[in-house]
């Protein structure tokens, strides 16, 4: 099996899909700041292009995304589409496979031995959250499908992600028992910054270390939100400097040891 490096991935911020049809996306997202390329091949590419969309991957990763992971989300594994897809990977040049709707964990470990990458899992099913404990366990990274989620479980068009609560907090949950990454699934609407902001804003506060895009106008808000502050930076130099073991009083509150590592986590995403 390919092993991963688990703290690079708790490093990203922004996870910007786009269809691997798209030849202008793809020359625009190496321009862009977002920390992960997905080049999809899923639900963003019409059945008539899936053939191409595979070649274009191919050729994608091959000339690199000016030194930007890139990743290839892959139709699931009772996909008429996931053999051909299975075969673009292992020709491809991507440092990580995205599977789509994963239901089980041989799913995950059949695609990681497969494919010799590591592989992102879609929790984006019933059953897929309901076993993400287990899924887990061989997976590189949690991405929520929030769009696939909310079909499934008859959540209405606009009717909020409140009906999702549970499953985003089992998502997360399961990623941290396991020790991987969680990000949270897209903002559907284009031109609303501020819902955007909400949703990141309420994404991070779950847990979730970034958030997937679909646009690039949404990167800049994601990788601001999914950052730590200024403040919150200066406030963990304090703690950690203050901190003298065991519980301690500083600034008006109790700190004790697992606090301080707190700090070094967050600087760590700070970039040191
Ligand atoms: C959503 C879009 C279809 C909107 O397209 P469009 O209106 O044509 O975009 P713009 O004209 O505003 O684009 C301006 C320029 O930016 C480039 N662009 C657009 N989107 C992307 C992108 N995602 N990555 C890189 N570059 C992008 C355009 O090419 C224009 O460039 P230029 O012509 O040079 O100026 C479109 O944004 C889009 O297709 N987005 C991605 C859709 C996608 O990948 N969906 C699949 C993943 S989401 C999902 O499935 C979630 C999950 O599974 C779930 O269940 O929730
Ligand atoms: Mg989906």
């Amino acid at each position: 099996m390919i092993p991963f490096d688990n703290s690079r991935l708790r490093q990203f911020r922004s996870l910007l899909f786009l269809p691997a049809s798209n030849p202008r996306a793809i020359e625009k997202a190496r321009t862009l700041d977002a920390d992960l390329v997905i080049l999809d091949l899923e639900d963003a590419v019409r059945e008539e292009d899936k053939d191409s969309a595979r070649a274009a991957a191919i050729e994608a990763t091959a000339q690199g995304f000016a030194g930007k992971p890139v990743a290839i989300r892959v139709n699931s594994k009772g996909s008429p589409h996931f053999g051909a897809d299975y075969a673009c990977v292992r020709k491809s040049k991507a440092d990580y496979v995205v599977l789509a709707k994963v239901d089980t964990p041989k799913e995950i470990h059949d695609a990681r031995s497969l494919m010799e990458r590591p592989v992102m899992a879609m929790i984006e099913t019933p059953r897929g959250v309901l076993d993400a404990v287990a899924i887990a366990r061989d997976a590189a990274a949690f991405i929520a499908g929030t769009n696939d989620l909310s079909a499934s479980l008859g959540i209405p068009d606009g009717a909020g992600r409140s009906g999702l609560a549970y499953a985003l907090q089992r998502i997360v949950l399961a990623a941290r028992a396991a020790g991987i990454a969680a990000f949270d699934g897209v903002y559907n609407r284009l031109e609303s910054d501020e819902g955007l902001a909400a949703e990141c804003v309420e994404g991070r506060a779950y847990g979730f270390d970034g958030k997937s895009v679909i646009h690039p106008s949404q990167i800049a808000t994601v990788n601001r939100i999914f950052a730590p502050s200024p403040q919150e930076v200066e406030a963990a130099r304090r703690l950690i400097e203050a901190a003298g073991g065991g519980a301690e009083r500083h600034d008006g509150r109790m700190i004790e040891d697992l606090h301080v590592a707190q700090a070094r986590a967050l600087l760590a995403k700070a970039g040191g």
